[in-house]
C-alpha cells in the first residue's frame, strides 16, 4: 500500500498527494457505514487502480484535529498582522493568541509591511511577544524581505495562516511561492481595510515540502467553547504565576491577593496583556449567558 495525505475533499472524491503526484481515491465501502469523516489533512494508506487513481484502504489515526476549519494534523499557525496598513491591533493580536493557544498550535507570529514603519515601532513589537516567549518574525513579503526565514519554519509542516483582512497573508504565500494560487486585494482605502478575497479550503503543497492550509473567511476570534477557569492556561506569562494566588479557585478578577494582579502592578504582566485577559474573560461569560 502507499502513503499520502488528503489535501482536497470534493463530492465524495479525496485528492491524496502521494510524493510529488496527486491520486483521486474513493473510500473503501466499510469506511462509509456509522459516524466517520475523512477530513482534509488526514493521512490515509491506498491501493492504484488506475494510474492516477486509487482507493483508500486505511486511514491513519490523526494527531491533531482543527475545528474551524475542520482540518486534521495541523501543526502551526502563522497569525500574520501588518505592522501598519491596517494598522495592528495589540488587543486583536492578543485574541488571535488564545485561540491559537486554545487550538494547540504552535504559534509564528509574523509581523508584516515593516517596510511602512519605522525600525523602532517594528522592534518594540517584535520584542513585546518575544518576552512572553512567542516566536516572532517581522517581515515585508511585498518586497520578500525576511520570506526566508518564514519559508524555513513551515518546511516539512502543516501550516494554516490566520489574521486580519489585508494583513498581507495571500501575498506572503505568493512570495514564498509564486502562483500558489491565492489572489491578493488591495486594501480598500476608505476604511483602511481588505476584503476577504481567498475561497478554497484545501490543503497547498509547497514545493520542497510541507502545506499550508488555504481557508476561506478564517476568522479565528471566537471564544464559544471556552471556559473562564481556563483562559488564564492561554496566556503563556499568566499560567505560571497563577499557583501563587491564595485561592486555587482564583481567576485574576476580583479575588484578593491574587498573585497575577500583583504581578501585573509590579510590571511583570504587561497591562495590555491583562487587560486583554479581563476583556476576553468578559466574552466568555457574556456567551455563557447567551445560552
Ligand atoms: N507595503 C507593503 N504592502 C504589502 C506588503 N504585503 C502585502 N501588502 C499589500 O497589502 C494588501 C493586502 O495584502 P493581501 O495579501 O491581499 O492580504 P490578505 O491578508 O491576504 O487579505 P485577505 O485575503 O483579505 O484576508 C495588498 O495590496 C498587498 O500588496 C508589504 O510587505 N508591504
Ligand atoms: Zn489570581
Amino acid at each position: 500500500m502507499l502513503n499520502g495525505i488528503v489535501v482536497k475533499a470534493y463530492n465524495s472524491y479525496y485528492y491524496i498527494q502521494s510524493g510529488s503526484k496527486i491520486v483521486t481515491c474513493n473510500l473503501r465501502g466499510r469506511f462509509k457505514k456509522g459516524r466517520f469523516s475523512l477530513i482534509v489533512g488526514d493521512e490515509v494508506a491506498y491501493t492504484l487502480t488506475g494510474p492516477e487513481e486509487g482507493i483508500i484502504e486505511e486511514i491513519l489515526p490523526r494527531r491533531s484535529m482543527l475545528k474551524r476549519p475542520m482540518v486534521a494534523n495541523v501543526d502551526q499557525v502563522v497569525l500574520t498582522f501588518a505592522a501598519v496598513n491596517p494598522d495592528i491591533s495589540l488587543s486583536l493580536v492578543d485574541r488571535f493568541l488564545v485561540i491559537a493557544e486554545f487550538s494547540e498550535l504552535e504559534i509564528i507570529l509574523c509581523i508584516n509591511k515593516i517596510d511602512l514603519t519605522d525600525a523602532e515601532v517594528v522592534a518594540e513589537l517584535v520584542e513585546r511577544y518575544q518576552q512572553i516567549g512567542y516566536k516572532v518574525l517581522s517581515i515585508a513579503a511585498k518586497l520578500g524581505t525576511g520570506i526566508e526565514q518564514l519559508y524555513a519554519q513551515l518546511h516539512d509542516k502543516i501550516s494554516v495562516f490566520a489574521g486580519p483582512s489585508g494583513a498581507g497573508k495571500s501575498t506572503i504565500l505568493n512570495a514564498i511561492q509564486p502562483g500558489l494560487g491565492l489572489t491578493t486585494g488591495e486594501v480598500s482605502q476608505k476604511i483602511g481595510r481588505g476584503k476577504h478575497t481567498t475561497r478554497f479550503a484545501e490543503l497547498l503543497p509547497f514545493e520542497g515540502g510541507g502545506f499550508v492550509v488555504d481557508t476561506p473567511g478564517f476568522s479565528f476570534t471566537e471564544f464559544k467553547d471556552m471556559e473562564e477557569a481556563h483562559l488564564m492556561d492561554y496566556f503563556p506569562e499568566i499560567s505560571p504565576i497563577a499557583p501563587k494566588c491564595k485561592f486555587s479557585t482564583c481567576i485574576h478578577y476580583k479575588e484578593p491577593q491574587c498573585a497575577v494582579k500583583k504581578a501585573v502592578a509590579e510590571g511583570f504582566i504587561h497591562a495590555d496583556r491583562y487587560q486583554s485577559y479581563l476583556d476576553i474573560l468578559n466574552e466568555i461569560r457574556e456567551n455563557k449567558k447567551g445560552y
